[in-house]
């Protein structure tokens, strides 16, 4: 447990939280907490419930036992303090509405006045460097920049929580490093929480706090979470520094070997 979690009442307590769905237990139950500001990479096979993990955060998905506990209270649908980036952002964005006109979909959801709504899209687009692309729409834009609205679009909602799920399995290998140090930095600046689903160790180590490894086909022997690893490297982090960390190849052999590879 990281010194962040330990200091304050967690954000989110996963407590005993276990999930069957098609008859099947996908997550046999599992209890993490999770500090404000806080990182947490979800690593794991194919089909081990990671996202299933994150959509019981966001409350799309009920426990089948246990609960989770948010902001001290008990998750029972979805809410505007939690906010969902899909791995798909050509589906996630209105190909219709402009990149200004998708964020500002979260202030309408919100009853946020017309007449603020300006101010905060201008805001939010330059976060993600999207300042001077408001009035485009997502079609003409590339796929790093289409999921920096998606982004954009959930950071406009204010909320405390971000659930990040494989964000950024479809691009190609440099604009996913610039997007994973743009995530970390405005995560710094900005004191959000963040659930981050990844097939990707090198990935869960550099932008993690902690990397919760599952596995598939949880056995009481053998429950879901096989492992729940610190990141004790220090922040802001540099992606070849880090990859020279003595931690980070000890960090990456150790999970490599809690998935199963031998
Ligand atoms: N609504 C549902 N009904 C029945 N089974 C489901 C449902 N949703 C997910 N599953 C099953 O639950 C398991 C876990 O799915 P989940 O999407 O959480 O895995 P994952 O670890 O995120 O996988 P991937 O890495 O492939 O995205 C899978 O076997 C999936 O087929």
């Amino acid at each position: 447990m990281t010194v962040s979690s330990q200091a304050s009442a967690p954000i989110l307590d996963f407590d005993q939280v276990g999930i069957h769905l098609g008859g099947r237990e996908i997550l046999s139950p599992t209890s993490v907490k999770v500090g404000r500001g806080e990182f947490v990479c979800i690593i794991g096979p194919s089909g081990c419930g990671k996202t299933t993990l994150l959509r019981a955060a966001a409350g799309f998905v009920q426990p089948s036992g246990g609960q989770v506990v948010r902001n001290g209270q008990v998750v029972r649908g979805p809410s505007r303090e939690a906010a969902f980036v899909f791995q798909d952002y050509g589906r996630a964005l209105l190909p219709w509405r402009t990149v200004a006109g998708n964020v500002s979909l979260a202030l309408e959801a919100a009853a946020v006045p017309p007449a603020e709504r300006p101010a905060r899209i201008a805001k939010v687009l330059a976060t993600v460097g999207l300042a001077q692309h408001g009035e485009k729409f997502p079609l003409q834009l590339s796929g790093g920049m289409q999921q920096r609205a998606q982004i954009a679009r959930c950071l406009a909602q204010e909320p405390a929580l971000m659930m990040m799920d494989e964000p950024f399995g479809a691009l190609d290998a440099m604009t996913r490093e610039a997007l994973q140090d743009e995530v970390a930095r405005l995560v710094r600046d900005s004191g959000l929480t963040v659930l981050f689903v990844t097939h990707d160790l090198d990935e869960a180590i550099y932008l993690g706090d902690r990397v919760i490894a599952l596995r598939s086909n949880p056995t009481p022997d053998k429950p879901s979470v096989a492992a729940i690893v610190d990141v004790a490297i220090p922040h802001p982090r540099s992606q070849l520094e880090t990859k020279e960390h003595p931690d980070y190849l000890r960090l990456r052999r150790d999970l490599y070997h809690f998935l199963g590879h031998h």
